[in-house]
């Protein structure tokens, strides 16, 4: 099975990217997802210890986690060492019912993936990016978004250049849906042949 590694900055396009490859049959874990799925479950009792007064009737609130984030960005360390290996055991489980099912294919969208050291534990890397104009303007016309929750998120992740050196494969998501949906089938076909020759070398 080939494991194939999502990511890209904020506002770049992983969830729609992510949701072309489950619509070619990959099976696709969201990292964002499992931390909003945590925030209702197992991380919940972990966060109030850490930061009280940010869970209510046992949920994480967001608004006021990202609010003592925002006061004190040195608490995000604090945060992903809370939340990061609790993803990373999801992460594990995904994996292992995929290659119980045989598939051929499966990719983990991982916002986070090089800043985490998760690109060693991937078989292929796949970044998404644009101009930094489309991204600004997808991301500031979201609602809830500020300018400032923009910079601080910026600052904690690798930026865009960096990412897409260390990709194998970048999908530029500025051309619209369908533009990249012929890439996606494309690192498929292409990652498909390769591994096809791999086995007749075997
Ligand atoms: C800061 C929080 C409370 C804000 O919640 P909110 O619902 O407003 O935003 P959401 O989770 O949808 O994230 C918005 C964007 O910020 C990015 N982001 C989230 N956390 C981080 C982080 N620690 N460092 C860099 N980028 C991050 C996300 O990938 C996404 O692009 C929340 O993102 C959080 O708890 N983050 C810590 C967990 C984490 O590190 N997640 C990253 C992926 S595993
Ligand atoms: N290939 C594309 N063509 C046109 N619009 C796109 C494309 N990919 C993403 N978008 C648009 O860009 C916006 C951000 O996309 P998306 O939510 O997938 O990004 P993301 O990287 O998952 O964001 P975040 O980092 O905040 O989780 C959405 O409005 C989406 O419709």
């Amino acid at each position: 099975m080939i494991v194939i590694g999502l990511t890209g900055s904020i506002g770049m396009g992983k969830t729609t990217t992510a949701k072309l490859f489950a619509g070619e049959g990959v099976p696709v874990l969201d990292s964002d997802a499992v931390v909003h799925d945590l925030y209702r479950a197992e991380a919940v009792p972990l966060i109030e210890s850490a930061f009280p007064g940010t869970t209510i009737s046992g949920v994480v609130d967001r608004e006021k986690l990202g609010g003592v984030l925002r006061k004190n960005p040195a608490n995000f360390s604090k945060l992903e060492a809370i939340v990061h290996p609790l993803v990373r055991e999801r992460q594990e489980s995904f994996l292992e019912k995929a290659r119980k099912e045989d598939q051929r294919f499966a990719l983990l969208d991982i916002p986070l993936l090089f800043e985490t050291g998760a690109d060693a534990r991937v078989d292929k890397i796949v970044v998404v990016s644009c101009a930094p104009e489309i991204q600004r303007q997808r991301v500031l016309s979201r609602p809830g978004m500020t300018e400032e929750k923009f910079e601080m998120i910026l600052a904690r992740q690798l930026p865009d250049a960096d990412k897409r050196r260390r990709a194998d494969f970048v999908i530029d998501t500025g051309k619209g849906v369908e533009a990249a949906q012929d890439q996606v089938r494309g690192i498929l076909q292409r990652l498909a042949t390769d591994s096809g020759q791999g086995e007749n070398n075997a």
